[in-house]
This record gives structure tokens, sequence and C-alpha cells, in this order.
């Protein structure tokens, strides 16, 4: 694939990288809403009266059964997928469902598939800078001389992934894990306030996912994090609040301790490995 092929797929999924002119606001209340939230897909509810609230600066672990409905409710925050019926608010500013992908996206929404998908040819460094030039107005001085504000993001981010001694490397040389933390790096530039991160462990290294822990736990605060994970253990280091989803709904939420020990969700999900 051609780096243009590649980058107007990129455009795609960091369409958010346009700065927003009209901030999130959570002075009264979560950053992330959804109530009474449905949707069906041929007759078949996926999303079955689902409630769910984000707080500012929260890292928040979603877990459950597949077919449990985790990824239709990043569709539905990220404006991918429209719901029958409920409210999704981000903050108490901005109703979700009555704005485009694109939008949503240039609040500040900013969403981390599984799959890597760096530009291999290009060094860390020029991915990042890349992503901070992914608004089409940018691109086209992306050449020109770059402003000591946007190296010094550069540079922040670098250490933020801790990928600051590879920074010269092209990315295609980089492991499965580094891949994932450059990508997550990617989504940084633009400063998002709310990440939405897919299975970002899984294919990685035992030590890679303790690097990975470390990443996410550091980033909240600074943004909301929301985590989809199958890996129990992963979750039991990094988990704060723990949403378990079963059928379209939340079957229960707390502590990892208070999930993990709930006869429901070991009948549903935990079985033998809680
Ligand atoms: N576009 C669609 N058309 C029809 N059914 C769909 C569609 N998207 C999702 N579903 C169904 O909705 C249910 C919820 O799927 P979803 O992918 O959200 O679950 P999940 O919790 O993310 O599962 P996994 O852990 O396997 O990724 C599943 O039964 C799935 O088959």
């Amino acid at each position: 694939m051609s780096i243009m092929t590649e980058l107007a797929a990129r455009d795609r999924v960091f369409n958010f990288l346009t700065p927003t002119d009209s901030p999130v606001d959570v002075r009264h209340g979560p950053i992330l809403y959804l109530e009474d939230v449905n949707v069906s897909f041929d007759g078949f509810r996926a999303i079955n009266n689902l409630n769910l609230t984000i707080d500012d600066g929260e890292l928040r672990c979603i877990i459950g059964p597949n077919g449990a409905g985790k990824t239709t409710m990043m569709d539905i925050i990220t404006g991918k997928t429209a719901p029958d019926t409920g409210s999704v608010w981000f903050g108490s500013r901005h109703n979700l469902l009555t704005m485009s992908e694109p939008d949503i996206a240039s609040l500040g929404i900013g969403r981390k598939f599984q799959k890597p998908t760096v530009f291999e040819a290009l060094t860390v460094f020029e991915n990042l800078e890349l992503a901070m030039a992914a608004d089409k107005r940018v691109f086209p001085t992306l050449t020109a001389q770059m402003k000591p504000k946007h190296r010094e993001r550069i540079e922040e981010v670098l250490e933020t992934i801790n990928l600051q001694d590879l920074r010269d490397r092209p990315a295609g040389i980089l492991s499965h894990g580094q891949k994932q933390w450059l990508e997550i790096g990617m989504l940084l530039m633009q400063k998002p306030r709310l990440l939405l991160v897919d299975e970002p462990v899984a294919g990685m290294t035992e030590q890679e996912m303790e690097r990975t822990a470390e990443l996410l736990t550091s980033l909240a605060g600074k943004q909301s994090v929301v985590v989809v994970e199958h890996d129990m253990g992963f979750v039991r280091s990094i988990a704060r609040k723990v949403t378990v989803l079963h059928q379209g709904s939340v079957l229960a939420e707390g502590s990892m301790d208070q999930v993990s020990n709930d006869p429901e969700v070991i009948k549903v999900y935990l079985g033998e490995e809680a």
C-alpha cells in the first residue's frame, strides 16, 4: 500500500485530530454518560437498557463474555452505530447522538482498535509527527520546519510511551507491543479527553503487558481511559472500577474483588478464571 493510500485510511481512524473549539464541560458531572441505550440488529437486542457513567480522568475496565456488547457500546460512543433509543452525552454539553462520527472524534474521543496500524516505513518520530499533522489543513505544511511547541509535544509523548531510544528507527522494526504503544502515542498527540482502548494486550509478552499497564495507568487522570480487555490478569493489574457487561446490559460494577466474587459474574463470565 502506498503511503498516500495508507494516509487516507489513517485519516478515517484518526479523524478526531481536528482541534475542537467547543470544550467538554465536566464541571457538574461525568465525562461520559449513557442512559437507557438500546440497539437491535435484525430483532436481536445487542444493547439492552445500558446505563454507564465514566468520570473525568477515570480508568475504567470493561469486561464480559463474547457477544456481551462491548464493541457495539464503543461503536455507539464513537458514532459508528446509532442506538434505537437512549441518551449518550459527552460532558454536559455534547449530545453525541446528534453528532457525526468525525465530529465526535474532533471533540477528543480517541479510539484504539485491537490491531496496531502504524506506518512501518516511517520512523517512530515521523509517525507521531504525522498524527499531529493528520488534520488535512496542516498536512501540506508537513515538510516545513516544525515549530518548537510541536517538537516539544512529540518529545513529551515519546517519553510517555517510552520509545525515546527508538525515535529514529522505522516503526516496522518495532515489536508488537511497541507498535501498540506508538499507536497510543499517535492518539495522544492531540490530547484527547477520552481514550477507548480495545484489547490492548492481546498478543503481548508478559513484559510488554507490564509496560502497557504502567502506560494506561499513567494516562488516567490526564484523560479518561476506557479499556475493553479479556485478559483478567491484566485487568486485575490496572483495575480501579470494573464494569461487567452481559447481554447488552451492566451485570455488575465495582472493584475487581467485588466483581470477581459476584456469583452472577462467575456464572456467566469468569467461571474457573476467577
Ligand atoms: N452489525 C451487526 N449486525 C448484526 N449483529 C451484530 C452486529 N454487530 C454486533 N452484532 C451482534 O451483537 C452482539 C454483541 O456484539 P459485540 O461485538 O458488541 O460483543 P463484544 O462484547 O464486543 O464481543 P467480543 O468480546 O467477542 O468482541 C453479538 O451477538 C453480535 O453478533
